[in-house]
Parts: structure tokens; sequence; C-alpha cells
């Protein structure tokens, strides 16, 4: 006969997902296991990358090398740890992919195709973030509507775009839980931005707190949807929640807010008056932002399964600073 500590957990264990975070080095992947280890446990949030973790991500739970390349190991990760739930992070972001296409290409699409044979196969709940890059300048920009042309302009776009409509399609076709958000920028203290166009929006909180001035590369009136990371994670984590007849769609818009540099730099001034900002802009990323949304709609998202953001602009800026300067204090300290 089972003791109650016993039948406590296999209850725990049978009613919390199993969950691999593929590309979890990056800016969101820590945060959002941290944020799934703190709802389902340590040990049933698995962090996966390429790339060696520095020691607190390694001794804050399950870590594993797993390249998305790789799929017959990545068939082996899924099957030995009884993973039901995948978070697909693994990406080459909007500026790096225009450097490098093969890489791109393969990464975000040899690598997605794998992904949803694998969680199609083991019939995985499967989560693919997708980008206000997937729209292009042919898309309504202000607002961005969930359904409206998709035509972008970067391999980045072009290949979060063939994810939704994969995911959609093997959702349809072989009844794959597909769930897929389109990200606003991300605006994080703790982890850096992988190399995309919205990059200046966390950098300038670095430079600004340490050196009291900013190079911008991007115009000062160069308005995109932006979004502080615990409301992307904490969006995530109640979509992937979501009971599936509550979703419409099986791609979303999520929405925050949307500014300029002009208007970041004016809310940090509130803060630090001596914030000096000049602009050097660079051509390509100017090229990718002026084909982007400059306002992202997200009315399916609020109406289907309850999205509302916390952050808007003055609080996003009041906590960044916070962050910053407190642990710039405390590494100094030690
Ligand atoms: N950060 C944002 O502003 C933002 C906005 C919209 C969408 N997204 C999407 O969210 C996801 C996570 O974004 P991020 O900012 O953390 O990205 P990131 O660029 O910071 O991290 C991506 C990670 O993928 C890993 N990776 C690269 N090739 C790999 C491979 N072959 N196998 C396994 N891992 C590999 C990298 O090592 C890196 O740690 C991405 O899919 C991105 O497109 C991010
Ligand atoms: C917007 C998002 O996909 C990423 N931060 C990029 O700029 O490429």
């Amino acid at each position: 006969m089972l003791i109650l500590g016993e039948l406590l957990l296999l209850c725990t264990d049978t009613e919390h997902p199993k969950i691999l975070i593929t590309g979890g080095l990056g800016q969101l992947g820590v945060g959002l296991a941290k944020l799934l280890r703190r709802k389902f446990g340590k040990n049933n949030v698995i962090l996966s990358d390429i790339r060696k973790p520095p020691n607190h991500v390694y001794h804050d739970g399950p870590f594993i090398f797993s390249d998305i390349l790789d799929s017959k190991n990545l068939r082996e990760i899924v099957v030995n740890n009884n993973i039901s739930w995948l978070i697909h992070y693994s990406a080459v972001l909007s500026a790096v992919g225009e450097n490098n296409v093969a890489l791109a290409k393969e990464v975000n699409i040899t690598g997605l195709h794998n992904i949803l044979d694998i969680a199609t196969d083991h019939g995985l709940r499967v989560f693919v973030p997708s980008t206000i890059g997937a729209f292009g300048p042919s898309s309504p920009r202000n607002p961005t509507p969930e359904l409206c042309v998709q035509r972008p302009r970067t391999i980045y776009g072009v290949s979060k775009v063939h994810a939704e409509l994969m995911g959609e399609y093997y959702h349809h076709r072989y009844g794959l839980d597909f769930r897929c958000l389109r990200y606003p920028g991300i605006i994080s203290a703790n982890s850096n931005p992988g190399g995309g166009t919205t990059d200046y929006a966390v950098q300038i909180f670095h430079t600004a707190v340490k050196t009291g001035c900013f190079e911008c590369n991007l115009r000062s009136d160069t308005l995109l949807p932006m979004m502080y990371i615990d409301d992307c994670l904490r969006a995530t984590l109640e979509f992937m929640e979501a009971p599936a007849d509550s979703l419409l769609s099986r791609t979303y818009n999520i929405s925050a807010m949307s500014f300029t540099p002009h208007d970041l730099v004016q809310e940090m001034q509130k803060v630090l008056p001596e914030l000096k900002v000049t602009y050097n802009v660079d051509p390509v990323l100017q090229a990718i932002a002026d084909g982007w949304p400059m306002v992202l709609e997200d009315i399916a998202a609020r109406r289907d399964w309850g999205w509302k953001h916390e952050f808007d602009l003055s609080e996003l800026v009041q906590t960044m600073l916070t962050h910053i300067t407190t642990s710039n204090q405390r590494a100094q300290a030690n």
C-alpha cells in the first residue's frame, strides 16, 4: 500500500509537465526556467543549449547539451526524460541572421523541422516563439493585427513565418499541440540580447548607468513594440497552461507598449537627468526596423486566454534602472 508521501509524490509527478527548453542560455531561457521551476519543481524543467552555462545556471537545476540540428540526440533527450512540454527557444535573431543567412536557415528552419517532428511523434505540447519580425513593410504597421499580409524582408522573419505556418499545419494535419506567441522586443536587466534589431533598448540601460551616455544605432523616431521580460515569460506560462479549447488560434500577438528611442531617453532622463544620447544610425538595422510593426494589436490574446501586461514604459524604466544599479553596487562591494 502507498503511504501518503508516496501518493503525493506520484500526484505531483503526473500533474506537472516535464519541460525541455532549447536554446536556454539566451536572453530569455534562464528566466523562463526559473519561473517554470518555481511552478513545477526544479527537476521538472531541463535547460539545454550548445554553450557551456555559467556556474550559477549550472547549479540552479538540470542542464544538458542539446544541438537542435542533431535530431537523434534531441529524440533521445525527449524519450529518456519523459518530456511533455517543449519550449523551443533556439534561434538566430534578426541582426545576426542578416550577417549569416546560411546559419539562420539551418537553425531556424531545419532545427524547427526537427522540433516539430519529434514533438508530433511523442505527443508533446510545443511552444515556438515568433516575433514582430514576422511582419514586413507591406503589413499594416500601426496597428498590426493578428491576421494580415506577412512578407518580411529578413531571413529571421521569413523563418518565423515558416515556423508559424508549419506549426499550424502540423496542428491541423496531425493534431500537434502547437502554441506560438509573437513577442515584441524584450527588455531584460540580467541577461543580454542575442543580436537583434531591438537590442539598443537593453544596452542603453547598462551603458547609461555605467557612463552617463549612449550612442543609439536606430533613428530617434523609430517606433517599435517592446515588453519587459517578466511580462513576456508570464505570458508564455499562462499561454502554455491555457485550455486547448479556449485557443481559437495557435499563433497570437502579445503587446505591452511601443516607444521610440526618443521616448525612452525622455523617460530615463527623469531618473538620470545628465544622460546624453547621440545617434549613429546603422542602415541595415534601420531598414529592418522600418519594416516592422510600430504597434502590435493583441485583442485575440486578451479575449481568448486573458492576456494582460503589467509593465508600461515608466514602470519598465524604473525597474530596469533599479535592477542594474543594485547589481552594479553588489558587484562593486564584492
Ligand atoms: N529576445 C527578444 O527580444 C525576442 C523577441 C521576439 C522573439 N524572440 C524569440 O524568442 C526565442 C529566444 O530568444 P532569445 O532572445 O533568448 O535568443 P538568443 O539569441 O539570446 O538565444 C538563442 C540561443 O539559441 C542557442 N542556439 C543557437 N544554435 C543552436 C543550436 N543549433 N542548438 C541549440 N541551441 C542553439 C544559442 O546558443 C543561444 O543561447 C527565439 O526564438 C527568438 O526568436 C525573442
Ligand atoms: C524582435 C526580436 O525578434 C528580436 N529582439 C530582434 O530584434 O531580432
